[in-house]
């Protein structure tokens, strides 16, 4: 079995956009080798939690702790290379090969010994072929691209991973595709990741634990049966109520067939 990611711990954290408070006290403690997602509103908090964990952005109080160890106590740069970052449209460097692409995190820790292996083995992981190392960024689909963002992120080994909307701009098919392939690979990785999503049928999917979030708190925070049988709030309540609509309407029009 691999050595199991991080786990998390956030206390009290806060951050305010002059007078908007974007995440509001939230105190939560993620084991190691857990699958968490955060779901909620547009505007809920969502990604200015997520990017307070990698020090994309200050807390403007509170604590994070990754192990034992204070994130504020921990060099930026150091701190993201332990850190795997996946976003929506990942911005690979257009005018660089892909196999530079996923190195590039690689390259600017001076690791240059044995990078070639680890494109390899990289292209591997994410189930894509080794040809597309000499491609340029724009000879891939979104789908690729997106795995060359996995890919990247996971260059320098991180136990840890921060996935923001990584596959949103996607099509549904190729989006449910590297989403059980990503859960496949978080499991035999052993990370600790959290994803953050407005997909809640996602949500339900994919991770082992949910976390809502409204007004910058958390709402409920729960696993997927625990939400799906219903009594963790009406925030969680609110979302959950979309796919299951979803889902009636189409067994509804499969009757009507
Ligand atoms: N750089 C910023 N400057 C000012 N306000 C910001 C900034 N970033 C976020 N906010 C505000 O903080 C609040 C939370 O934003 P955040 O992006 O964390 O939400 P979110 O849940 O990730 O939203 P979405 O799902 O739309 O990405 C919002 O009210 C937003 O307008």
């Amino acid at each position: 079995m691999p050595v199991p990611g991080p786990s998390i711990s956030l206390r009290e954290l806060s951050r305010d956009y002059g007078t908007v408070r974007a995440v509001d006290s939230v105190s939560l403690e993620i084991p190691a080798g857990a699958l968490v997602a955060l779901v909620g509103l547009s505007g809920s908090g969502k990604s200015t939690l997520l990017k307070m964990i990698n020090r994309l952005v200050e807390p403007t109080s509170g604590t994070i702790r990754i192990g034992d160890e204070a994130v504020d106590s921990i060099d930026a740069h150091v701190l993201r290379r332990r850190i795997g970052y996946v976003f929506q449209n990942i911005g690979l460097f257009p005018h660089m090969t892909i196999a530079r692409n996923i190195a590039i995190g690689l390259e600017l820790a001076g690791e240059m010994t044995g990078r070639d292996e680890r494109i390899a083995q990289l292209l591997d992981l994410v189930e894509l072929p080794q040809e597309m190392a000499s491609r340029m960024p724009d000879q891939l689909s979104g789908g690729q691209q997106q795995r060359i963002g996995v890919a990247r992120a996971l260059a320098t080994r991180p136990g840890l991973m921060l996935m923001d909307e990584p596959f949103g701009a996607l099509d549904p098919v190729t989006r449910d595709n590297l989403t059980e392939q990503y859960k496949a690979l978080h499991q035999k990785l052993g990370l600790t990741t959290i994803i953050v999503t407005h997909d809640m049928a996602e949500a339900l999917y994919l991770a082992d634990r949910i976390l809502v979030m409204e007004g910058g708190q958390i709402k409920a925070d729960a696993t997927p049966a625990q939400l799906l049988s219903g009594n963790v709030g009406e925030e969680a309540e609110a979302l959950v109520a979309i796919p299951r609509a979803q889902a009636a309407h189409l067994i509804a029009l499969g009757k009507q067939a």
